[in-house]
């Protein structure tokens, strides 16, 4: 019988199994979201972040606190996240609220990265204009210099967002495009109802 027939109460053990078996898959990107974000005047934004992990059972992200999506979130903090995998024909699409995470999450994070991806982190101010690849590569360059002898320290504008999923919606294709949809609204008493959709 199909997870669509017989529901969990609670989405986040599906979700979990769903990331389980896109990454058993040895796909390029299997954690890749598209994450849309909105400005002060209701206009969006989106692309593409990776998913890397849960905090509690909220969905956690990393990058630049001052980038575009970044900027968005301070003004706008709620967001809409969606994956898909072509392989399974699966989706899905979740929507909620983003926090930045506590520095030490964001600290062990950036700690586990390669040195590289540290380095570029610091040379790189996400989502500004520049005038040439050559400039960037200079800033690169600075930044190994000035780690030389260090490991690289997590910059105060680099960290991790979660997200409180409110809906989360699970999309398995189905032939004649008559497919099953599955979606979970968190009430105000923090319980999950849920509902069956029609393709
Ligand atoms: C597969 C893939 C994964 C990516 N993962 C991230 C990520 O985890 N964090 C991030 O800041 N940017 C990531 N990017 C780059 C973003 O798509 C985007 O270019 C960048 O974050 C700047 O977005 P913004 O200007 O809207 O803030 C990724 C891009 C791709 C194609
Ligand atoms: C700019 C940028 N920042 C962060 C990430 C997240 O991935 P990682 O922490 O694994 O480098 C990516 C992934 N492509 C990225 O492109």
């Amino acid at each position: 019988m199909s997870t669509f027939d017989n529901p969990p109460s609670a989405p986040i053990e599906w979700l979990q199994t769903w990331l389980d078996e896109a990454t058993k898959l040895s796909l390029n990107e299997p954690m890749a979201m598209n994450l849309a974000t909105a400005d002060e005047q209701n206009r969006l934004s989106s692309r593409i972040v990776l998913f890397k992990g849960f905090k509690h059972e909220d969905i956690c992200f990393f990058t630049n606190y001052n980038s575009r999506k970044g900027v968005q979130l301070e003004k706008c903090p709620t967001a809409a996240l969606c994956f898909w995998w072509d392989e399974l024909m699966r989706q899905i699409r979740i929507e909620g609220v983003c926090h930045k995470l506590p520095n030490e999450d964001s600290d062990a994070y950036f700690a586990s990265r390669a040195r590289g991806s540290q380095l570029g982190a610091w040379a790189s101010q996400q989502s500004q204009a520049v005038d040439s690849r050559q400039t960037l590569e200079a800033a690169y360059a600075e930044q190994e210099q000035r780690f030389a002898q260090a490991d690289v320290s997590r910059p105060p504008h680099w960290g991790g967002y979660h997200l409180s999923i409110s809906r989360i919606e699970f999309w398995q294709g189905r032939d004649h495009r008559f497919h099953d949809r599955m979606v979970y609204i968190r009430q105000a008493d923090k319980q999950w109802q849920h509902q069956r959709l029609q393709p």
